[in-house]
């Protein structure tokens, strides 16, 4: 323990952090603990998180003047070479409605991971210990005799037992039972002690716990997915109480999403917001809710910039303003935020799709099954692609829009393992406006649904489904296995972190194949209303068999002017034969049209009977 950098050496640090183990230790009568402090607590180790940590602060120096010096004097507090008391941490531009601490990216991921021991000054650690409060679960605290040293004991929040809703629990009257699922618990045991040593210069150690796993089985962003840490929701708090309307909160967020991210932010939905303003709310209710200055609440769209602020200024009206004093503006034409589009955002079709509607999912109707659309681009000669496992452009760039149109009518978009294996398909919605694309939360983004028997696919972070889902641009997929698959803990843990899951169905044809009523019930009982079917050739090709022709609604087909040639991947169902054993077709979709678009043309058809044909008792059309 030989380095004295700063006010107070690491010695003396040490020297006081043992001596805190040690009262701690009496209290509790656990002497194994005395031990652990030397193994977890080497000098080196402590020089490598505190190298890493003043690293972390000390990148900052490349941001605007007012930052660089919030960060270096920050940096300096973290090598001991200023007292910890006048630390000035930073403020920020007064557009921005972050004041996120500098490199909290960074930091984070070092208070999630706390694979060294720690060491910071306390008021470093009040400043970014509220953005990991999500991660870590309070297990118990430990004051030593003296009062000089506290230890808290900290689990990962994943780390918590499993949690069934309790059916029993008397409902309030007129209370709807809420659906709540199982939370999985025992999914990562990583555990840590937080030391507060108080003193001239209060300070705080990190370290990890006695039976421990030496890493996270998960990352941050899993986290952060399931549950918001308070120094983000402080932000949005403070915001709530300018008076400003949730939306516009999320939309001022949203504008800022490099320090939204880093400031654990990811997955933050209108709703958390909604939520911290409803409490405020509750104290002042009689005060009216703004838009921030220079946007304006539409009927329909919800915020956006007003016309006149958007031609003249640069996003970020002024937030500090207080809204009583705000105006909205009265301009009556108006423009959606289109600022930090991602680059693979297109643009919403200008063409007529009205030809569409009358193949598209109706809203109201409640059926025992989703409305199914199959929609796939094939060759001249019925072919979806140049080979097996190869994916093969066939829509042009208009055909393209289309499919993402169709793709934000439909609850979900499905497609078999062997498209999955072939494509790493992205399967969301990229239209501008759909979440992710301008949109808010998951708007217009369908659910991907894989059918994946045998659980075949390697998911993993890297995949464009998980990374979309990540990123706020799709929801994470339902993989639908049989009871044979065999399905790694670790990948369904993972799979769940992102906020997808895995179904399993029993109902199969003799072929031990699925039965399509089978999967189809089961979505419609996680609430699938509408499934857009993309592929590949071996689920169409079964879906236009005359034994699921009253399952499937309608079709939808982008035709290329190509022709793949024998070695593609087909759709086409089973041959048929009429009452008298002679050769027909397998299938005439009703009320079809054809629509031209750029070098494509559209068919759209109908396939399940009318409902009034069906009471009748009216055949398949042949
Ligand atoms: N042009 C277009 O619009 C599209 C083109 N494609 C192309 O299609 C090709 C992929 O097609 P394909 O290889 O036929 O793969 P599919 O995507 O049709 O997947 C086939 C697999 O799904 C599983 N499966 C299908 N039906 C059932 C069932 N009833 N019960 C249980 N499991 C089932 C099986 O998995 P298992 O083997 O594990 O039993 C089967 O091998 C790719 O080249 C892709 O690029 C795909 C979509 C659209
Ligand atoms: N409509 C359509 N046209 C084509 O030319 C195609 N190749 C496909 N393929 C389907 O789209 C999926 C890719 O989706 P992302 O763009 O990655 O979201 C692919 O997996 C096929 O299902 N479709």
């Amino acid at each position: 323990m030989g380095s004295t950098s700063g006010v107070f050496g690491e010695t003396r640090a040490d020297d006081r952090l043992h001596q805190a183990e040690q009262e701690t230790e009496r209290d509790f009568g656990d002497t194994s603990k005395q031990a652990e402090v030397h193994e977890n607590s080497p000098a080196d180790n402590a020089r490598s998180s505190r190298r890493s940590m003043s690293t972390a602060l000390a990148v900052e120096q490349q941001d605007p003047p007012g930052a660089t010096e919030a960060a270096a004097s920050s940096s300096r507090a973290v090598n001991g070479e200023q007292n910890s008391a006048s630390v000035d941490l930073p403020g920020q531009s007064p557009q921005s409605l972050f004041d996120n601490p500098p490199n909290l990216a960074r930091v984070r991921k070092i208070l999630f991971e706390c694979q060294d021991q720690i060491e910071i000054t306390l008021r470093e650690f009040e400043t970014y210990w509220p953005f990991v409060d999500n991660v870590w679960v309070k297990q118990k605290t430990n004051a030593s005799r003296g009062g000089h040293y506290l230890t808290e004991y900290y689990m990962c929040r994943l780390r918590r037992p499993t949690h069934r809703s309790s059916e029993t629990r008397p409902l309030p009257e007129g209370k709807r039972p809420r659906n709540r699922r199982a939370r999985e618990g025992g999914l990562c045991n990583v555990q840590i002690k937080v030391v507060r040593v108080s003193g001239a210069y209060p300070m705080v150690k990190i370290m990890r716990t006695p039976g421990s796993e030496s890493a996270h089985s998960h990352d941050l962003d899993c986290i952060d997915r399931l549950k918001r840490n308070s120094g983000l929701m402080e932000f949005a708090r403070r915001e709530s109480t300018k008076g400003f309307l949730p939306s516009s909160i999320f939309t001022k967020f949203n504008e800022e999403p490099a320090k939204l991210i880093d400031a654990g932010g990811r997955f933050l939905t209108v709703t958390d917001v909604r939520n911290v303003s409803a409490k405020w709310r509750t104290q002042n209710p009689d005060i009216e809710l703004i838009p921030h200055e220079g946007y304006e609440l539409v009927q329909g769209q919800g915020i956006v910039k007003s016309a006149s602020d958007a031609a003249s200024t640069a996003v970020g009206g002024s937030s500090t303003g207080a809204a009583a004093t705000t105006t909205t503006t009265t301009t009556t034409t108006t423009t959606t935020v289109t600022t930090h589009l991602p680059p693979d955002t297109l643009s919403f079709p200008c063409f007529p799709l009205e030809f569409l509607q009358s193949y598209l999912p109706k809203p109201s109707k409640r059926r025992e099954f989703p409305h199914v659309t199959l929609s796939y681009a094939s060759s001249m000669d019925s072919k979806l692609s140049l080979l097996p496992g190869m994916q093969t452009v066939l829509s042009g760039p208009e055909a393209k829009l289309m499919t993402h149109y169709l793709r934000s009518r439909h609850d979900a978009i499905l497609v078999g393992v062997g498209t999955v294996l072939a494509d790493n398909p992205g399967l969301n919605c990229r239209l501008e406006g759909a979440g992710g694309f301008g949109g808010l939360g998951r708007m217009w983004q369908p659910r991907p649904i894989v059918i994946d028997p045998m659980a075949r696919w390697p998911i993993h972070p890297g995949c464009r489904m998980l990374r979309a889902a990540v990123e706020g641009k799709g929801k994470a997929p339902w993989v639908v296995v049989t009871p044979g698959a065999q399905i790694d803990p670790q990948r369904l843990m993972m799979l769940k972190s992102y906020g997808g899951d895995f179904l399993r169905i029993v109902e199969y044809n003799q072929n031990w194949r699925l039965r399509w009523e089978g999967v189809l019930r089961a979505l419609a009982s996680e609430g699938i209303k509408s499934v857009m079917i993309e592929g590949g050739g071996t689920i169409l090709s079964q879906l236009l068999n005359s034994e699921y022709s009253e399952l499937i609604d309608s079709m939808v087909v982008t035709v290329a002017p190509t022709y793949l040639g024998r070695g593609g991947v087909s759709v086409s169902p089973e041959s048929k034969l009429d009452p008298d054993g002679k050769p027909n077709a397998a299938l005439n979709p009703r009320e079809v049209t054809w629509t031209p678009m750029g070098q494509n043309v559209i068919m759209c058809g109908k396939i399940r009977q009318p409902e009034a044909q069906q009471q009748a008792g009216g055949s398949a059309s042949t």
